[in-house]
């Protein structure tokens, strides 16, 4: 018997992810939200269950649960919820919406939360904690780490390595074996042409680093 599951966090990523897991026919407990003010509308009929706090209210056996919350640039924040929940026993859902193409030796991590339409191809894994946006494309033999987000649309072509933390911006294009170190972040739209160094930001066609 599948295990229900709670969201964490009601903003747009957590809407889409309930979406999807609706659609699996998944029973979702409810959602949480950090700012624990006011009483919030349930979510195509999934409740407001309190604060992240209110977690602790559940065992870890009985419930996986899912990072709903969305990045647009560091996914420090998303980072923290996961590494804070897995130290106290807890386990996250891996999501895969049922129209994303998969090859069967891709492998994914825990947690992993791969949306609408996005494709992983052969020989390709993807770490934990990490999302595959709307329409991501990640081509053969690929290497992607943890707490990653490649944003709707974004395309990589084979034997790209992304490390850890890195954000990949809406509709970016990275080239074949191109290294992307940690915690660097991509601007929308770039192509991706030269390897980018750990904590940098780059962005545009080419893309090229931004100057501070
Ligand atoms: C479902 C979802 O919504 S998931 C969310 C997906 N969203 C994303 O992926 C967003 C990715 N973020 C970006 O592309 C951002 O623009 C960043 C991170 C590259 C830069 O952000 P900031 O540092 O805040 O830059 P800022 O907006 O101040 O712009 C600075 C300059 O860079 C330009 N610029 C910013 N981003 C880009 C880009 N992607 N390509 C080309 N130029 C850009 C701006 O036009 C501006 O130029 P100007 O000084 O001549 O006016």
């Amino acid at each position: 018997m599948s295990l229900p599951i709670l969201v964490i966090g009601g903003g747009g990523h957590a809407r889409v992810l309930i979406d999807g897991m609706l659609l699996q026919g998944r029973t979702i407990i409810g959602y949480t939200e950090m700012d624990t003010g006011a009483k919030r509308e349930a979510i195509l009929g999934v409740p407001f269950v309190g604060g992240d706090d209110c977690i602790h209210r559940y065992s870890p056996h009985e419930l996986l649960l899912v990072n709903g919350i969305g990045s647009i640039g560091s996914p420090e924040r998303r980072r923290k919820i996961f590494e804070s929940f897995k130290s106290k026993g807890y386990s996250f859902y891996s999501f895969v919406h049922p129209s994303a193409i998969l090859a069967p030796t891709a492998q994914l991590g825990e947690g992993v939360q791969i949306m609408a339409g996005a494709i992983v191809q052969t020989g390709s894994s993807i770490g934990d904690n990490t999302i595959l946006n709307t329409k991501a494309s990640v081509d053969h033999d690929c290497n992607i780490g943890n707490h990653v987000h490649l944003a709707p649309g974004t395309t990589l072509s084979g034997s790209v390595h992304v490390e850890d933390g890195v954000h990949i911006g809406t509709g970016a294009t990275v080239i074949q074996q191109i290294h992307i170190y940690k915690n660097s972040i991509i601007g929308a739209g770039s192509v991706v042409v030269k390897d980018v160094m750990a904590g940098r930001t780059v962005y545009g066609v080419p893309a090229k680093e931004v100057k501070v």
